[in-house]
């Protein structure tokens, strides 16, 4: 696979990183008391968020809690009923829709890519129908393709249909990054693969955050995969901002459910230790 000079950080570098990093002020997504109902449901209930420049912030809550509403309301996929959202300062409800999903990079959980259109053209589309020149628009294609670790000559002409579903995330990742956005937003992107592919992923896309600098928000049901890729997570449930903060800021919470989850990923290494034997010993 290329690595094209990206470095992969080990996940226990990347943790301690994490956490002796100082997090930057300046906010890129604030949510102020934002309300979306669908009928008589709340699916956002007074929700408040800030994110940060540079921050990688996990949603994560049951099905149905509101993340997918949430992420959407940013972009202006769903129009808030109620409070304010900004996006680089400039409340959204100000700018326009398409102009506003240009600046803003959107993963899809199944990659969300044109089944009809090539790799290379799913990837160059936005560019296209920004008006970039071709040759600029090629040039992008490739390195946006070794951005995600995709081999151009093997990669680029072939139909979604022929890629694994590791390979079609890259391609929505490379698609989502296209514009050079310096927000992304990720519904579950890898909540489809397989352990291993999900685990690479998680850690190439976490290099990419860091080396592009971008802001990303990124849904996950993982609670593991939230507190390994995050720097801050925010829990959802029932349309309420449960809880936000850092893992351990997290784990000092008096609320029941917030302590829950972050258990979940400690008490699975329990069981699976009571039924492996410990590494080493095999
Ligand atoms: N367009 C819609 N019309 C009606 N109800 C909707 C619509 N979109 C979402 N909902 C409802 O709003 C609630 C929140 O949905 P949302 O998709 O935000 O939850 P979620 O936390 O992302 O769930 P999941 O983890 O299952 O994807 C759910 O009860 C859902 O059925």
């Amino acid at each position: 696979m290329l690595r094209m000079g990206l470095v992969i950080p080990s996940l226990g570098g990347r943790v301690s990183e994490v956490s002796s990093r100082p997090m930057p002020s300046r906010t890129m997504i604030g949510y102020s008391h934002v309300s979306k109902s669908f009928g008589h449901l709340k699916a956002v209930d007074d929700a408040s968020l800030d994110i940060a420049e540079g921050e990688f912030l996990a949603v994560v809550g049951g099905s149905g809690s509101g993340k997918t509403t949430l992420l959407r309301l940013a972009n202006r996929l769903i129009e808030a009923d109620g409070g304010t959202i900004t996006v680089e300062g400039e409340e959204v409800r100000n700018v326009d829709p398409v102009a506003l999903r240009r600046r803003i990079g959107y993963v899809f959980q199944s990659g969300g890519l044109f089944p009809h259109l090539s790799v290379a053209d799913n990837i160059g589309i936005t560019p296209k129908l920004l008006g970039v020149a071709t040759a600029e628009i090629d040039a992008r294609i490739d390195e946006l393709l070794a951005l995600v670790q995709l081999d151009r000559t093997a990669h680029r002409d072939r139909l979604p249909e022929a890629l694994s579903g590791g390979q079609r995330q890259r391609v929505g990742v490379a698609r989502a990054l296209a514009a050079k956005p310096r927000i992304v937003l990720m519904d579950e992107p890898f909540g489809a693969l397989d352990p291993l592919t999900r685990d690479a992923l998680g850690d190439d896309y976490r290099a990419l955050h860091r080396s592009l600098g971008l802001t990303t928000v990124m849904i996950t049901h993982d609670m593991t995969e939230a507190i390994l890729l995050a720097d801050r997570i925010a829990v959802m449930r029932g349309g309420r901002m449960l809880a936000q903060g850092t893992p351990v800021e997290l784990s000092k919470s008096d609320d029941a459910y917030v302590l829950e989850l972050l258990r979940t990923p400690r008490r699975q290494v329990e069981r699976l230790n009571a039924l492996l034997p410990q590494s080493g010993a095999a």
